[in-house]
């Protein structure tokens, strides 16, 4: 019986400390740093064990046996009591080495807290030993929320440490499970702040190195040198705003409670569980958009200490050149840091902080092809970029396009502001070039020549168009050019029959079947002569494209976000989706048909791209004040529109307003000089007497020729301008000049609509009411876009009576493509 009483003892004491034995899983591997799941609150519950094992050692040791405890014990099992003896030995030295590593590592777990407490001042706050959201025992070593962002931080402190081939080495063996756990929890972090509207790549894992210098990426996780951490996170700049910060604290102080409450009870001098002061005694945050700066530092008079190690690649210190406080970046250093932050250009509120719906279609997973849509001013591109980039993070390999050509480098720029980090993993490209691209790296020869190819239409018309009923029909010729590139090529129909049945989405001016077998035999004929030329239009560039793409998807590109989707032709979008096809994560359009500035139209069936249950609409207004996003939707309230898929739209919609105020001045002027003049005054006062830069107000018109002429006009008036078209995102202090098209996907804090009430431009004799019709309404939509890209205010030119004066182009020439 004793024996079976013992042998009962010696399983449940196995049982007992098996959960302790290093390398089992539940303690996270072998590993007892701080940053391993359960630890310091693991740890903690190690040293108790450790104490019970080796009083247990010592008693099981005690035991010797006397004779007729010898021959008791031969009968039962000796060997198995000399291997108990041999296991909890073992096991002791087992304990205290990893006992030895967790003291390493908290030390260093707590030195690093130091020196994030002691930036408190500065705005950060420091959460230590937080639970792991989403489970139930695991710990985070520290969170940091600060002015610079939110950072979910492990520290380890390692002997043999280096950055090699973009990988984390621990001695020979690749720390990648460490990198991974920390993404993990990044991931788990940002769930949480998602809800509450942080853009999820704003959380920003952190593998902080106990003792060393430098700073590496890799891939989403910044691994810092200690001795460089508080620069790091200093030179981040002004991300969040002092009140976004105490929301952030405030949600994972729910979300993340402290550990202690899960953990067996701490020795408070061995753990830095309370090291942030108490919410009640905290200093509040200051009220500036930067941080106060700290005292200049008294000269140090100390000895330098010996230089730190270096990361990888980055030096360590020069010898007699060392940190001056706690061995750390030296206070001139972080002086130095801290001016050049304040100087920077700040980080707009929406860079950092979303509505929480925003935040969530950002990381939200798609099965297949997505899509945002929503009027104008209501942050899908800001969705969009933010998307890119959470994308970009997780290391897939992003492309962001648009079909305006300039709206690609204000992306990039927007975005190089935001996650200078990523900015280089994501390719922003325009439709076009990225399709002329995407032949030439596979050796399709491209003779894209629009000129010679424009050239042939109008040779085509001359040929067969003007005589046949099309030139009877009261349009311009130019709307039968568009019929050929949007409708027929831009859909890549084939036979006369798919244009016969079509239902021509986007065209409104209805076709008798006379006048589509003319269409017809203009294009054939226009096929012809173009051929001939061996030349390529865009229609033809984006069909070999698509097909191309279609026999190498994913080769490129994970993931496709294309913005102003409403601007492409359906084969253009073809294009687009055959890049990554219907993959998870995929594809993701965003676009508002009212702003579709282009003829013709198309649906997403007609594209083969299905996003059922995966739309969605977004319906706040963040960029207009009230008084202009009202004037604004007055141009467009009677006419309705097609999006995508979706037909028949109100013009009137619901959006809700997130900025009240603005101001509209309507000036009316007879005659150009008296425009110019009333302009030029207004755009001097706006600047001298109201503070608004050149560089924040744009002056819009419908045509190139009148950018040129305005453009000239500003220029001899001494106002410095430029033209939209060399606009890539850089802050300048010139008017952008450019047409409404070119302002697609921008804003301006002030906008100047010189031409208002000579566009739509008026109906010509020989128009008809359908086409008149048509135009009218597309025209309306391009002057809806151009007044939606003002923020605060909006100058409106009235020039009556026309003809006074000589016109600066509005009115004439044909729009840009
Ligand atoms: N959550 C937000 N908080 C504050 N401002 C925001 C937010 N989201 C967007 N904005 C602001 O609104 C402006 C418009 O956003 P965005 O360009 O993404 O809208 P959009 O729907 O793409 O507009 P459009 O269709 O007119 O081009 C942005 O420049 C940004 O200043």
């Amino acid at each position: 019986m004793a024996a079976t009483g013992r042998h009962r003892r010696q399983t449940s004491l196995k049982d007992r400390y098996r959960h302790s034995i290093p390398g089992d899983s539940r303690w996270g591997g072998d590993d007892m740093s701080p940053g391993r799941s359960g630890v310091p609150a693991a740890a903690q519950a190690q040293v108790e064990v450790q104490a019970q094992v080796e009083a247990q050692v010592e008693v099981e040791a005690q035991i010797e046996p006397s004779a007729f405890g010898q021959a008791v014990l031969i009968g039962m099992e000796i060997d198995g009591v000399q291997r108990q003896i041999q296991h909890l030995t073992d096991l002791l030295r087992e304990l205290r080495r990893s006992r030895r590593a967790w003291e390493a590592g908290a030390r260093g777990e707590r030195d690093v807290v130091r020196v994030l407490v002691g930036m408190d001042d500065a705005g950060w706050r420091v959460l230590p030993d937080r639970r792991w959201p989403g489970t139930r025992r695991a710990n985070i070593d520290v969170l940091v929320v600060g002015p610079g962002g939110v950072f979910v931080v492990d520290v380890k402190n390692w002997r043999e440490v280096r950055v090699e081939h973009g990988r984390l080495w621990r001695g020979d063996e690749n720390a990648e499970d460490e990198l991974r756990k920390l993404t993990d929890q990044t991931a788990a972090v940002e769930q949480v702040l998602a809800d509450a509207g942080l853009p999820p790549t704003e959380v920003v894992p952190l593998l902080v190195l106990v003792g060393r210098r430098g700073t590496e990426q890799l891939d989403r996780v910044q691994v810092t040198g200690e001795l460089d951490l508080t620069r790091d996170l200093v030179r981040r700049g002004l991300r969040l705003e002092p009140a976004v910060v105490e929301r952030v604290l405030a949600c994972l102080d729910e979300a993340c409670p402290p550990m202690q409450d899960a953990a067996v009870a701490a020795s408070p001098t061995d753990l830095p569980r309370r090291v942030r002061p108490s919410r009640a005694t905290r200093t509040p945050p200051p009220p500036s958009a930067a941080p106060p700066l700290p005292a200049a530092p008294p000269p140090s008079a100390a000895p330098p200490p010996p230089a730190a190690p270096a990361l990888s690649g980055v030096p360590a210190p020069p010898a007699g050149r060392a940190p001056e406080v706690d061995g750390l970046f030296s206070r001139d250093e972080l002086w130095r840091e801290l001016v050049d932050a304040a100087a920077r250009e700040p980080i707009e509120t929406w860079m950092t902080w979303l509505h929480p719906m925003q935040a969530r279609l950002v990381c939200r997973r798609s099965s297949g092809p997505a899509r945002i849509r929503g009027a104008a001013g209501t942050g899908k591109t800001v969705v969009a970029l933010h998307r890119a980039k959470y994308l970009a993070a997780r290391g897939d390999r992003v492309l962001v396009t648009s079909l305006v050509r300039t709206l690609g480098p204000v992306n990039r720029a927007l975005l190089a502001r935001m996650a200078p980090e990523h900015v280089n993993r994501i390719e922003f490209t325009s439709v076009d070039a990225l399709a002329v691209r995407h032949l030439e790296q596979r050796g399709a020869r491209t003779r894209y020549q629009r000129g010679i190819a424009e050239n042939c239409f109008w040779l085509a018309w001359g040929r067969v168009g003007l005589a046949s009923v099309l030139g009877r029909c009261g349009v311009e010729p130019g709307y039968w050019r568009d019929e050929i590139a949007t409708v027929i090529k831009g859909r890549g129909l084939t036979g006369f029959e798919q244009y016969a049945e079509l239902a021509r989405v986007g065209r409104s001016m209805p076709l008798q079947p006379t006048h589509r077998r003319a269409v017809w035999e203009l294009y054939e004929h226009y096929e012809r002569l173009r051929t001939a030329r061996g030349v390529l239009d865009r229609g033809d560039v984006l069909l070999l494209a698509r097909d191309l793409a279609r026999e190498h998807a994913g080769d490129e590109f994970d993931a496709v976000i294309v913005d102003e989707v409403q601007d492409l032709t359906c084969v253009g979008l073809q294009f687009l989706h055959a890049l990554v096809g219907d993959r998870q994560d995929g594809l993701l359009v965003v676009g508002d048909g009212q702003q579709s500035v282009y003829p013709g139209g198309f649906t997403l069936a007609e594209a083969g791209v299905s996003v059922v249950g995966r739309s969605t609409v977004l319906a706040r207004n963040y960029r207009n004040r009230e008084a202009i996003l009202r004037y604004a939707q007055q141009v467009v309230a009677g006419d309705s529109f097609d999006d995508l898929d979706v037909a028949g739209e109100r013009g009137r919609r619901h959006v809700e307003i997130d900025r009240p105020g603005g101001e509209v001045d309507e000036v009316a002027v007879t005659g150009q000089a008296e425009q110019v003049s009333a302009l030029r005054a207004d755009l001097v006062d706006a600047h001298d007497g109201r503070g608004v830069r050149y560089g924040d107000m744009a002056l819009l018109t419908s045509t190139n020729d009148a950018v040129a002429s305005w453009q000239r006009l500003l220029t001899r008036a001494g106002i410095p301008a430029v033209s939209l078209l060399e606009y890539d995102g850089t802050t300048s202090n010139a008017v952008k000049v450019g047409t409404y098209h070119r302002a697609k996907g921008l804003d301006f804090a002030r906008v100047y609509i010189p031409d208002r009430n000579r566009f739509p431009r008026p109906r010509r004799a020989t128009e008809s009411d359908d086409a008149y019709r048509e135009r009218a309404v597309l025209e309306r939509r391009q002057l809806y876009v151009a007044l939606t890209r003002a923020r605060d205010s909006l100058w409106v030119g009235l020039r009556e009576p026309v003809g006074a004066g000589t016109s600066v182009g509005a009115g004439g020439g044909s729009p840009p493509r």
